[in-house]
């Protein structure tokens, strides 16, 4: 039977990856992307923006919407300070398995929990379910429309502090346009545009920083 992409990143993770090794589970994923088919990772390039931002926020506690194949997860929980942990929600439970297997390939298992579901219906768990008060650091790329109601969402529910980061993925392409419009315009947030490129592509594509400020 024909395989799926998913399958055939996790493949080209296992042959050309060092397992143990995150950098180099990064840096295979990329390489196929670039190399041999496109998929929906937040790529190298807007990747290395993410990376800074992470760095300067030094993260104890982050929650990321869309996991798809673990891309994202890998790069941020092997620049997490010692005890801190990512929780990753993803919906599809094919992609979810690909990407349980590629982070398991970089070894880092005990910093990311992968949660099978909808946001909107585990965001007013997290709290009770894992123990969680609120999140240095949010991490959206998961359906488009959901941005702004799972921001909301995530607002009433009480897991944003002041200083907490909203990093949002393909605000320009494919686009959150009520999202930015709400962020950028919002009070209660402080927000920054860094303008990059749709992964492995020329075409515009950008993140959004947005600070609560509670
Ligand atoms: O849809 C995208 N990403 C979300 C996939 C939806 C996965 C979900 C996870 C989850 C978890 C919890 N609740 C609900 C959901 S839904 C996406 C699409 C493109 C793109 C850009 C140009 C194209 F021509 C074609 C695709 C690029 C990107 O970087 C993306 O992130
Ligand atoms: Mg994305």
């Amino acid at each position: 039977t024909q395989s799926t992409r998913p399958q055939r990143l996790l493949a080209a993770v296992q042959k050309n990856a060092t397992r143990g090794d995150p950098r180099s589970v990064v840096l295979a994923i990329d390489q196929f992307c670039r190399q041999k088919e496109w998929a929906m990772n937040v790529g190298d390039e807007k990747g290395c923006i993410l990376d800074s931002v992470v760095s300067e926020v030094n993260p104890g506690a982050v929650l990321e919407l869309g996991t798809y194949c673990g891309y994202s997860a890998v790069r941020i929980a092997c620049l997490l300070p010692p005890h801190g942990k990512i929780i990753t929600l993803e919906f599809n439970p094919d992609n979810a398995a690909i990407a349980r297997q590629v982070i398991a390939w970089a070894g880092l298992e005990e910093k990311i929990q992968l949660v099978v579901g909808a946001s909107g219906d585990w965001i007013p768990k997290i709290k009770e379910q894992f123990g969680v008060k609120t999140f240095d650091l949010v991490f959206l790329d998961h359906w488009k429309d959901r941005y702004l109601p799972d921001t909301k969402l995530m607002e009433e529910c009480g897991l944003l502090r002041e200083g907490s980061i909203l990093l949002a993925d393909n605000v320009i392409c494919p686009g959150t346009p009520d999202y930015l419009e709400y962020i950028r315009n919002s009070p209660r947030y402080k927000s920054q545009y860094f303008k990059s490129h749709l992964e492995y592509t020329k075409v515009e594509d950008g993140l959004e920083k947005s600070v609560f400020l509670g």
